[in-house]
C-alpha cells in the first residue's frame, strides 16, 4: 500500500509532463542513431536533418523551394540523395529504367483512399493490383478511343478562341488587358469535363473560376505535399475520427475536391437515367466507355470505381494541361527568336494547307517539327508535376552506379524537374529553353525521348498522355497563330509556382490583337 501511495505521490502534473517530454526526447533520440547508423542508406550523401526526419522535405516543399534545393545539393553531392530517412532521390536520367522497371511498386507515399474511399490507378501500390486495373482502363484510354475524341476537343477550343477574341480583342484599338494564366486553365477544365462526362463545367463560358475549383484545387495541393511526405504519420490518422474528417475527400466537402465529386456524381446518374431511358444515344466520352468496359469475366465495373476513375481524370489532367499551355506561352513571349521561328513554321504549313482551320492531331505533328519540339521543350524544362514519384526498390536490390547497390524495400525516387536539367542526357545548356536541341540528331532526339519523365515514366506513366498532347498541339497553335500576344510588362511574363509539387503560372497579364497570315 504504501508502495502505490509513494507511486501515486510521485505522479504530479510537473513530474508526468516531464516523464512525457523525456519520452519524446529518447524516441526521437533512438530515431537519430537508427536512421544515422543502422540504416541500410546511411552511406548515401544529403543533408543531415534529410537523414533523420522527413520534416526537412516536408519543410522545403511547404516553402516551395523543394525542387531548387535538391538541384543545388545534387550539384555539390553528385546524381544520388538521401531526401528522407528511408528514401534516395536520383537525378541521373539514364537511372530512370531502373528507378520505375516494370514491377516495382509504389512506395507508402501515395498514400491509399486520399480521393474517396474507392482507389483509382494512380494511387494503387502493387504492381499486380494495378496491372489488372490498368488492363480494363487501356481500352477507354487508348488511342483509337482517344481520337473519337478529337472532335469534342475541337468544339472546345472554338468556344475559347471565339471567347478570347470577343473579350480581349477590341476592334480598332489597344487590346483589353487580361491575366492568361487563368484562361488557359478554364479551356484545359471545360475540355477535360467534355471528354469526361460530355459536358462542359463552364469555365470559359463564364469566365470566371466556377463555385473556387481551382482556387480550392490550389488550396489543397500543400496538404497534398505534406500527405505523401509526412506518410508514417498519415497512415496513423487515416483511420482515426480525424482522418476520416479531414483526410478522406467526400462529395460533402466544400473543397473544390468535393465540389468536382458532386458534379461527377450529377453527371453519372444522368448518364444512367438516359441508359435507361434509351436516350444515351452513341455517347463517346470517357464516362460512357468506362460505363462500358468489362474485366476479364465480362462483368461490368462497379460504380464506386468509375466514379473513382472519373474524378482522377479530372484531378490529373485538367490543371496539368493548363500549366503547360501556360508555359509554352511564357516561354516564347520570353523568347522572341524562337516565336518568330516557330510562326514561320505554322504560317507556311497553313498556307500550303498542311493543316486547317482547326488544326488536326496527326497534321502538327507531321508537318509541324518545329512547334512540337517547343512543346515537349516546354514541359522539360517545366513539367507539370515537378514532383517526386517514389517507387520501393524489389527483390535482389538495384545497382545506381558501378558496385553501388540499393538494398530492397528502400523507397527510390526520382523528379522530372531535375531529371530533365541532367547535362549528361540534355546537354551542358540543359537549364536554358532551346527547343532545337529536340531537332538536331536522330540519335540525340531518340535519347531525349527515351529520357523524358514528363508524364511519368514505366508501367505507371500517364494514361492520359493522349489527351493532353491533343490539346497541346491546338490550342497554342490556334492562339499564336490568330493573335500576336504582348505582355504588359516584359519584365513580368508570369510566376511559376510550385505547391505540394503541382505547378502552374500566375500572373500573365497581356493585351491580345489579331494577326493576318
Ligand atoms: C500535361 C499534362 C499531364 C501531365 C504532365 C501528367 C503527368 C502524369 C504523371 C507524371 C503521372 C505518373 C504518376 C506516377 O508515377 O505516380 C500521371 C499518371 C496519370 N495521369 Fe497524367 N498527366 C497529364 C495529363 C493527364 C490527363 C489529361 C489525364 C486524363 C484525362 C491523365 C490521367 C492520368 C492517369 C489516369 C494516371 C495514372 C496512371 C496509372 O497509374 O496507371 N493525365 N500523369
Amino acid at each position: 500500500m504504501a508502495g502505490l501511495s509513494d507511486l501515486l505521490s510521485f505522479l504530479t502534473i510537473r513530474n508526468l509532463s516531464f516523464l512525457i517530454l523525456a519520452y519524446f526526447i529518447f524516441s526521437w533520440l533512438e530515431q537519430i542513431i537508427r536512421y544515422r547508423f543502422f540504416s541500410p542508406i546511411r552511406n548515401f550523401p544529403g543533408p543531415f536533418w534529410a537523414s533523420v526526419t522527413r520534416l526537412w522535405i516536408a519543410y522545403h516543399n511547404l516553402k516551395e523551394d523543394e525542387c531548387e534545393t535538391e538541384l543545388a545539393l545534387h550539384k555539390k553531392y553528385g546524381p544520388i540523395l538521401r531526401i528522407t530517412p528511408t528514401m534516395l532521390l536520383i537525378s541521373s536520367a539514364t537511372l530512370l529504367p531502373s528507378v520505375y522497371a516494370r514491377n516495382a511498386n509504389k512506395s507508402k507515399y501515395y498514400v491509399t483512399g486520399s480521393f474517396g474511399k474507392t482507389e483509382s490507378l494512380f494511387n494503387m501500390q502493387d504492381n499486380k493490383v494495378h496491372a489488372h486495373y490498368r488492363k480494363i482502363a487501356a481500352g477507354p484510354y487508348a488511342f483509337s478511343n482517344i481520337k473519337k475524341m478529337e472532335t469534342l476537343v475541337d468544339v472546345r477550343m472554338r468556344h475559347w478562341m471565339a471567347t478570347m477574341e470577343d473579350r480581349f480583342v477590341r476592334k480598332g484599338g489597344q487590346g483589353e488587358v487580361f491575366d492568361f494564366a487563368p484562361w488557359a486553365v478554364f479551356m484545359a477544365y471545360d475540355i477535360i469535363s467534355e471528354i469526361g462526362f460530355g459536358a462542359p463545367i463552364g469555365f470559359v463560358e463564364s469566365g470566371t473560376d466556377v463555385d473556387g475549383l481551382i482556387q480550392g484545387f490550389h488550396d489543397g495541393l500543400p496538404a497534398f505535399g505534406l500527405l505523401g511526405r509526412l506518410w508514417p504519420l498519415t497512415y496513423k490518422l487515416k483511420n482515426t475520427w480525424f482522418g476520416e474528417k479531414f483526410l478522406v475527400a467526400k462529395p460533402e466537402d466544400k473543397s473544390g475536391i468535393g465540389m468536382l465529386m458532386r458534379f461527377r456524381d450529377k453527371l453519372l446518374a444522368q448518364r444512367r437515367r438516359d441508359i435507361e431511358e434509351g436516350k444515351a444515344g452513341d455517347r463517346i466520352d470517357l464516362l460512357q466507355t468506362f460505363i462500358d468496359a468489362r474485366d476479364d469475366d465480362g462483368n461490368p465495373l462497379t460504380d464506386a470505381y468509375i466514379k473513382a476513375e472519373i474524378l482522377l481524370v479530372l484531378l490529373a489532367g485538367a490543371d496539368t494541361t493548363g500549366t503547360a499551355f501556360q508555359g509554352m506561352i511564357h516561354h516564347l513571349l520570353t523568347n522572341p527568336a524562337t516565336h518568330s521561328r516557330l510562326l514561320q513554321e505554322i504560317d507556311s504549313a497553313t498556307r500550303e494547307g498542311k493543316i486547317s482551320e482547326m488544326p488536326a492531331y496527326d497534321d502538327v505533328i507531321e508537318h509541324c517539327p518545329y512547334y512540337v519540339a517547343c512543346v515537349k521543350e516546354t514541359m522539360r524544362l517545366n513539367p507539370s508535376a515537378p514532383n517526386i514519384f517514389p517507387r520501393t526498390v524489389g527483390k535482389g536490390g538495384m545497382e545506381v552506379g558501378e558496385g553501388v547497390w540499393v538494398e530492397e524495400g528502400v523507397e527510390v525516387t526520382c523528379n522530372p524537374w531535375l531529371v530533365h536539367r541532367d547535362p549528361a542526357v540534355f546537354g551542358s545548356d540543359a537549364e536554358v529553353f532551346r527547343p532545337e536541341r529536340w531537332l538536331e540528331d536522330e540519335e540525340q532526339t531518340k535519347m531525349l525521348n527515351k529520357y523524358n519523365m514528363v508524364f511519368g515514366y514505366g508501367s505507371r506513366t500517364c494514361l492520359g498522355k493522349d489527351i493532353a498532347l491533343m490539346e497541346l498541339y491546338k490550342g497554342p497553335l490556334l492562339f499564336l497563330r490568330t493573335f500576336t500576344p504582348r505582355l504588359t510588362d516584359e519584365k513580368k511574363p508570369g510566376i511559376w509556382t510550385v505547391k505540394g509539387g503541382v505547378a502552374f503560372w500566375r500572373d500573365m497579364w497581356m493585351t491580345i490583337e489579331k494577326r493576318c497570315i
